[in-house]
């Protein structure tokens, strides 16, 4: 069965910021040039580089540890580089006041692992809640808004529900229509397949390019979910080792000759990643003679 995108002859995809300055069209959307950061004094990622043109899908992927959800906390600013810059639509991310930050936020939806509803409110309320806190909308426009963005993810039928009344699957979609209510320009989703069976994160993963495509957004994933993503994204980077140590097309890192890309993309247990973490010999902790 073909997937049927729910906007179709419906409802348009209306826009919350007509009006909104952007940069040119061809100029990046995000970029990270000659990034390091860290942790107190650990140093996760160093002289990164990073480029997304708006409307285009970037998947992150890469080892456990490796750094792909630091570079969406990058992007979020909740953290800030030790060195380089981090540019969301030509701004620097890193001199922002608490004004300039909070206007920045606004243009960008987060999808968190598992989705993060809030337990004690409905489907409804939980998309609502940006709207109230970021807009001043009158209430039936705020219900409108909530509606399209449930129909967009084909749950406007679920609105009175509690997350705990919905499966999986849709609570995820329900995080999505929340990730989107505010019409970024940007959205980021840190493992947003995390626990859903095959069929739901296919869904998921078809949502996300569609509404990426139908809103004009630019979507950043991270995930392990290399077939899914690979299936939806334009650009994928992977991340190891500090470094990103690969970034083209998908089928691009699919044929790729890099050792570390053939042992992530082709799942082998054997390569440049080692299976155990740096360690004292085996005979000083067990205490044998060698
Ligand atoms: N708040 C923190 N304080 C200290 N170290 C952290 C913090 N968050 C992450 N780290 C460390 O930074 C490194 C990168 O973490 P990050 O979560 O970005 O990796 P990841 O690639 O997203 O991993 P995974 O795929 O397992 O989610 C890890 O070694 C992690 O232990």
């Amino acid at each position: 069965m073909a997937w049927c995108f729910p906007y179709h002859g419906a409802l348009p995809p209306a826009r919350l910021w007509p009006d909104r300055v952007t940069s040119s069209a061809s100029a990046p959307l995000i970029e990270l040039r000659n990034v390091s950061v860290g942790y107190g004094d650990r140093v996760i990622l160093n002289g990164v580089n990073l480029k997304l043109e708006r409307g285009k899908v970037l998947a992150l992927i890469g080892t456990s540890g490796g750094g792909k959800t630091t570079v969406l906390r990058l992007l979020g600013r909740q953290l800030r580089p030790l060195s380089g810059q981090v540019l969301f639509d030509g701004q620097d991310l890193a001199p922002l006041d608490l004004a300039g930050l909070y206007a920045v936020r606004r243009r960008m939806g987060m999808l968190f692992q598992f989705g993060a509803l809030f337990t004690d409110l409905t489907v409804f309320e939980n998309v609502a809640f940006p709207l109230r806190e970021h807009t001043d909308l009158p209430e039936a426009m705020i219900r409108d808004l909530v509606l399209m963005k449930l129909n967009a993810v084909g749950l406007r039928g679920a609105r009175d529900l509690l997350p705990s009344e919905v499966s999986g699957g849709m609570a995820r979609r329900v995080a999505l229509a929340r990730a989107i209510a505010l019409d970024p320009d940007l959205v980021l989703y840190d493992e947003p397949f995390a626990g859903l069976d095959p069929i739901s994160l296919g869904v998921a993963a078809r949502l996300i390019r569609d509404l990426n495509d139908a809103l004009g957004l630019t979507s950043v994933i991270v995930s392990h979910d290399l077939h899914e993503t690979f299936e939806i994204a334009d650009v994928v980077a992977m991340v190891a080792n500090g470094r990103v140590v690969a970034q083209g097309t998908p089928d691009e890192l699919r044929h790729s000759d890099d050792p570390l890309v053939r042992q992530f993309v082709g799942a082998q247990a054997d390569g440049p990643v080692r299976f155990h973490q740096p360690a004292k010999p085996v005979a000083e902790d067990f205490g044998v003679q060698p």
